[in-house]
């Protein structure tokens, strides 16, 4: 048994998440502790990130532990149990908005070198861009991914149902994507006989070779390469706006900068250039000097410009309102704040944001404020054809409904870094003309593109062990849950094809009699999947990596409203287990409201679900007694939770996430103190739960008080908040935290 052995480790993280766990942790202990269970609170939060990171610029006072590090460790460990909630993961204009936050704080990091010339500068660059994108879910996940919706949701759900947005035949929103010259095109892949050295190698038409990578890969490792045209990408992305234009329908750009962190920041770069294309032109030689750098949106425009005399910047905004006359309307992200879909590139992301617009009946937000039929494009079109499949769906069947559909639970290959998340080293924005191969060491071409500037050039690893388990995860879950299983692998692609032999191989060691278990493209499966939902009933998608983030965005949040409500499980391959909270983001929206209006809707379901199933593994696996009770306890305090309706409401003045915690900590006292198992922990909980109960009413009404005006914090920062002031603001009811501090001493 190691030191782990009883303590679950729960991340602190940001934004809306991290605000929650300030109130809900106190309560949850006051639980665990009684099972002889520590948790411990390891900070991954993207200012903690940065901080980590450059220990030898700050007093020693502020220097912090790498808890990203730490866990990454504890990954390998088979008792690890962690608790892991969203987090950010930011793009460039969020990174330096936290660095400007914690320099305002005192802390004296080095500025983010944009275009890092001297050895310190590289060095710096080098720092921050291991927090950059998604940086903090391919250490942790060391294990595939099992995202579900619970019965007790699903009731839910069935009971209080979320709003939809009608659908009519006659909407034209659509997904639009590349028909030639996209990574789908292009993708090539094989798999390792044996284990060996290859080489990334550029290739100039002079012959003059060199090595841009090497990779050892292990034997069964599929490795794929794949080119996009930036030529093609901005022919089609002209088109897509002329399109737009000419049918008056709203233009949006959904691409996942951030998980996809170095080729979908230059695909969103060309997005900028082509909409404000004479802006770019016009100003191309100051735009250099200045440093703008499109890839980061718009707003690099008016950050940069901000040095500039006021004509000038006059001139500039006018060149910007000019492009406008032009160019179809764009989808907003603020339409008050006048802030566009172009403006940063992690505002509008693909797996929560096209789920949302089809919820909505296929409307986005235009700039007058009104919801808009929508052209969505989505260059890479591996992926795209899935969504335009289920908006045909919708027209033709009309929204779906949540109180009788089915569920679609996803089971993700992404362990070991696998596809996309491993993918951030071996991408390159071609330079000149020439050919990118993949060479094995005996000099063997095993794949090659011929590339022009511009072009973007990938190479994504997925190795075997990983495919293995998620083969087994699968089979697992569709005997467990006796569900039918598809294996969502296109047939014409090349990756896939790889993946598929190897699907048909691993079955083979795994019991399948009676379980439905089949291998389709992704546009058939998402339609059998749907035709099933409607019906009632639930289909397994056993997918990819990026598939696994789009899904588990997509059909939860027809299903449920939102991914909030999903448990997610990370069955460690070395046998620890990792509990995500839902599967949706940190939920910027919802600190903006908590600072307007000192409300937090943010729905701590996920975080309820995932630590029932932590407290129920380590009851099994570390044969602790009182733990497996706190879980079952905990599983029938959320359904009475959701029973009652007990979630946090999104209006001010009514119950909010504080108010939720109150009350899951009364329901599972009740639970505890309701069971017969150990008399001993029912009786350690009885007080607690008659001294919760007798003060519901001023516990509520203190809570409610709290509400309706900004938030004034002295030290409140957004990225890197004073941990008293977030505590005097999320532990709002002196009569709840009185009766936490008698239960604890
Ligand atoms: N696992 C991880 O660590 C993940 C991190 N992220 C990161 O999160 C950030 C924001 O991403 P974004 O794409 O905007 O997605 P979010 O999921 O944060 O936000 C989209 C919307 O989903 C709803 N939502 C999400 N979680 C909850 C919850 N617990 N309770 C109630 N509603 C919820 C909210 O809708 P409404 O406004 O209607 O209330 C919210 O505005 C980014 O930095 C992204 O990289 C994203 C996904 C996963
Ligand atoms: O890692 C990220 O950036 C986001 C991950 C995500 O959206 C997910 O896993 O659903
Ligand atoms: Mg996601």
């Amino acid at each position: 048994m190691s030191s782990n052995a009883n303590t679950i480790y729960y991340t602190l993280t940001d934004e809306a998440p991290s605000l929650a766990t300030c109130s809900l942790l106190p309560i949850v202990r006051t639980f665990t502790s009684a099972a002889n269970i520590d948790v411990k609170i390891t900070d991954i939060s993207l200012a903690g990130r940065i901080l980590s990171g450059f220990p030898d610029y700050l007093a020693e006072e502020q220097r912090v532990q790498d808890g990203l590090a730490f866990l990454g460790e504890l990954t390998q460990d088979p008792d690890a149990n962690i608790i892991k909630l969203p987090n950010i993961s930011a793009s460039v204009p969020q990174l330096k908005d936290c660095i400007a936050e914690l320099q305002g704080q005192g802390y004296a990091l080095p500025d983010y070198p944009e275009t890092p010339e001297t050895d310190e500068e590289k060095d710096v660059a080098a720092r921050y861009s291991k927090v950059l994108g998604s940086a903090v879910n391919p250490v942790l996940r060391e294990g595939n991914s099992d995202r579900r919706a619970p019965g007790a949701v699903k009731q839910f759900v069935k009971k209080f149902p979320h709003s939809m947005g009608a659908w009519s035949m006659a909407s034209r929103s659509h997904a639009d994507y590349m028909r030639g010259g996209d990574f789908y095109s292009a993708e090539q892949s094989f798999t390792m006989a044996q284990a060996g050295d290859v080489r990334i190698e550029f290739v100039s038409p002079d012959g003059t070779v060199s090595v841009k990578k090497e990779l050892p890969l292990l034997e069964g490792e599929v490795v794929d390469s794949m080119r996009m045209s930036a030529k093609a990408l901005r022919e089609f992305l002209e088109e897509t706006m002329q399109d737009a234009k000419d049918s008056g329908v709203m233009w949006s750009l959904h691409v996942k900068a951030t998980m996809m962190k170095v080729s979908h920041p230059i695909v969103f770069g060309h997005a900028v250039t082509v909409f404000y294309k004479d802006l770019f032109e016009k100003h191309a030689a100051l735009f250099e000097e200045l440093g703008v750098n499109p890839n980061n949106g718009l707003s690099s425009v008016y950050e940069k410009i901000e040095s500039l005399p006021r004509s000038k910047r006059e001139e500039i905004a006018q060149d910007i309102h000019d492009c406008y006359e032009h160019r179809p309307e764009l989808a907003m992200v603020d339409s008050v704040k006048g802030i566009t879909n172009l403006h940063v590139p992690s505002d509008v992301i693909v797996d929560a944001s096209m789920p949302a617009m089809i919820r909505n009946g296929g409307k986005m937000w235009g700039p007058d404020g009104k919801p808009k039929d929508t052209k969505a494009v989505m260059p890479e079109s591996t992926y795209s054809v899935l969504y335009q499949e289920m908006i045909n769906f919708c027209k033709t069947n009309g929204a779906f409904d949540p109180t009788t559909c089915g569920t679609v639970p996803n089971v993700g290959l992404m362990a070991k870094k696998a596809e996309e998340y491993g993918s951030h080293d071996k991408t390159f924005e071609i330079e000149e003309e020439g050919v990118m191969r993949v060479v094995d060491a005996s000099g063997n071409v095993l794949t090659q593109h011929d590339v022009e500037p511009g072009d973007i050039w990938r190479a994504c690893q997925t190795k075997d062990e990983a495919i293995r388990d998620w083969v087994k995860l699968a089979v697992t879950r569709s005997r467990q849950s006796d569900t039918p299983v598809i294996f969502w692998l296109d047939r014409n692609r090349a990756h896939d094809i790889e993946l598929i032999k190897k699907v048909n191989t691993y079955l083979k060691d795994h019991d399948t009699d009676g379980l439905d278990i089949r291998i389709m493209t992704y546009v058939e499966a998402i339609r059998r999947s749907m035709e099933r939902m409607i019906r009632g009933s639930d289909t397994i998608s056993a997918t990819g990596n990026v598939l696994r983030d789009y899904l588990t965005d997509l059909f939860p949040i027809m299903e449920l409203g939102t991914s909030a409500k999903m448990l997610s499980i990370v069955p460690m391959l070395k046998g620890g287990g990792m509990y995500e909270t839902g599967a949706g983001g940190s939920a910027p929206k919802h600190v903006q409201q908590l600072q307007e209006e000192n409300h937090l809707r943010w729905d701590s379901l996920g975080e309820f679900l995932a630590l029932a199933v932590s407290l129920e593994d380590m009851g099994i696996k570390q044969d602790n007694q009182a733990a497996a009770i706190l879980a079952k306890t905990l599983d029938t305090a959320t359904g009475k939770l959701l029973e009652n309706n007990k979630s946090p409401s999104r209006k001010v003045g009514e119950l909010d996430n504080r108010g939720s915690h109150f009350y899951l900590g009364l329901y599972w006292a009740q639970a505890v103190a309701a069971q017969d198992e150990d008399p001993a922990l029912a009786a350690k909980f009885a007080p607690l739960a008659e001294a919760l109960a007798g003060a519901e009413e001023a516990i509520i009404s203190e809570l409610e008080q709290a509400q309706g005006k900004p938030v004034q914090e002295e030290g409140y920062g957004y990225y890197h908040a004073d941990r008293a002031a977030v505590k005097r603001i999320m532990r709002a009811s002196p009569s709840l935290n009185a009766i936490l501090a008698d239960a604890n001493t």
